[in-house]
This record gives C-alpha cells, structure tokens and sequence, in this order.
C-alpha cells in the first residue's frame, strides 16, 4: 500500500437485520488532507464514518489503519488515534480545562494549566476561558473546544461529522479556517462529512459521493466537479442535502 494512504477500504460491506447498509466499498484516504463526504440523507456516510473508529465493525472486507487491519487495534489505542468530533460538540459538567483535560485523565494523567493555554491558544480561543463553565460557551466555542479536545491525544485522523450544522455564519466560518490551520499545522487526515456541498467543495482535497449505500465516485473537487456522473452531479447540483 503506498505511504500516503491513512485509511483504506476493500470490498467492505456492513450488514443490520438483513439489510445492506454500505455495499462493496473501496477507496482511500490520503495522509494529510481533507477529504469530505457527501450525499444524500441515508445513504450510509455516518455508518462509514463509525466503521474508521470501530463504533461499528464492518461485516464483510477490510479495512486498513496506518496500513494495518483495523481489527488488530485495540479499540480504545484507534479511538485515541482517530478522534471523533460530532455536531453535538457534547462537554462533560464543569469547567474548560476539565474538558479539554478528560482525555488525560481517563489515562491517569493531568494537564498543566500552561498546557491547556496552549491548546485553547492553537483553536483561537482566549485564555482567560480556562476556569469558565463550559455550559456558558456559545456553539461555536463548544465546537471550537471539542476540536481542541481531540488534539490532545494528538490523533493522526479526525473523523468530523457535520461540525458545522448547527452553527451560524460567522462561527461556520471561524471553524472552518480553523480546520485547515489544524490540517496544516498537525498534518491530520481529515474525513468530514457535511451536506453543505458549497463547503465540501471548497473546503476538501478529495470527495467522496455516496448514494444508496454505496460509493459514487471519489475524486479531487476539481473531477468531482467535472464528473459526468449523473449521481455525482444531482449530489452536487443540489448545493445542500
Ligand atoms: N441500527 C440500524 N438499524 C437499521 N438501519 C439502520 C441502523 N443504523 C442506520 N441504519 C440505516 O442505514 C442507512 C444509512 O444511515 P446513515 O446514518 O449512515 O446515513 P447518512 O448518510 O449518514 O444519513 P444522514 O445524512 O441523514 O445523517 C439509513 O437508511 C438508516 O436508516
């Protein structure tokens, strides 16, 4: 497998109560870059996005971690690996640091206040937010703290699963520059659902088009927007799904 490959699925299928929830899907995601995945509502992009991170386990194919099968990790080392970041943005009863510092203490281990400065610092939030509830952040500063959360097990992916939904404009924005600071900054394999397709197209280096269950098309923005799919393009022609 080349060495710019995070993930990789073959032939992976994932199967409930008889019914085929993802069919026969292949493709990668490269090391380092954004890749965004769109289509409409159900056609399994949340399923596959759980499979990455052994939420769920695929019942058919392989897929590949790092290049290794993802069913030789342990699932809590992957999850440290391949952190999740949903719309929800959910904080645990206390303060900031008490969030940002909950994935070392379910290690036994703490933060420094001089640590949690910095990654508050590296999301654009002030420091003086350290000893503030969390339940007195907006969404976007929720969502803002919840990405800063996931560095700290210093990941080599992040799954993000539309992190923006439930924000207005100017916070949407501040995310998304965000993201591509985090992307170059930390060189994270990004894979990022949204249905906003004017986002995914500006925002990714790759996208994957999923219908029914199944993987369209994954491409560059640049194909995806030239593809002669006519999948591909009612996905995008609909702008948000
Ligand atoms: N536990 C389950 N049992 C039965 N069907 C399920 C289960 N989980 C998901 N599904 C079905 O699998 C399909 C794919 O769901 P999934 O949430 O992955 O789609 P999605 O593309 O993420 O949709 P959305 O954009 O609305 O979030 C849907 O038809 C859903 O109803």
């Amino acid at each position: 497998m080349e060495s710019d490959v995070a993930v990789q699925f073959k032939n992976v299928e994932y199967e409930i109560n008889n019914s085929k929830i993802l069919k026969e899907i292949n493709g990668v995601f490269i090391q380092g870059k954004l890749t965004s995945i769109i289509g409409p509502s159900g056609a399994g992009k949340s399923t596959l996005l759980t499979l990455i991170n052994l939420l769920k386990s695929a019942t058919k194919g392989e897929i590949l971690v790092g290049g290794k099968t993802i069913d030789s990790y342990d699932p809590m080392e992957l999850r440290r690996k391949v952190q999740l970041v949903s719309q929800e943005a959910t904080m645990i009863k206390g303060t900031v640091k008490d969030n940002l510092e909950l994935p070392l203490i379910l290690q036994n281990k703490n933060m420094t206040d001089e640590e949690a400065e910095h990654y508050l610092e590296d999301v654009d939030l002030s420091t003086s937010f350290l000893n503030k509830n969390s339940k007195e952040l907006s969404g976007g500063e929720k969502q803002k703290l919840s990405l800063a959360r996931a560095l700290v097990n210093k990941p080599s992916i992040i799954l993000l699963d539309e992190v923006t939904s439930a924000l207005d404009r100017n916070s949407k924005q501040a995310i998304e520059l965000l993201l591509q600071k985090i992307k170059r900054e930390h060189n994270v394999t990004m894979i990022w659902i949204t249905h906003d397709i004017n986002q995914a197209l500006r925002m990714s280096d790759y996208v994957w088009v999923m219908k029914n269950g199944e993987v369209v098309e994954t491409n560059t923005v640049e194909e995806i927007e030239n593809s002669k799919n006519t999948d591909v393009k009612s996905v995008i022609g609909e702008k948000s799904i």
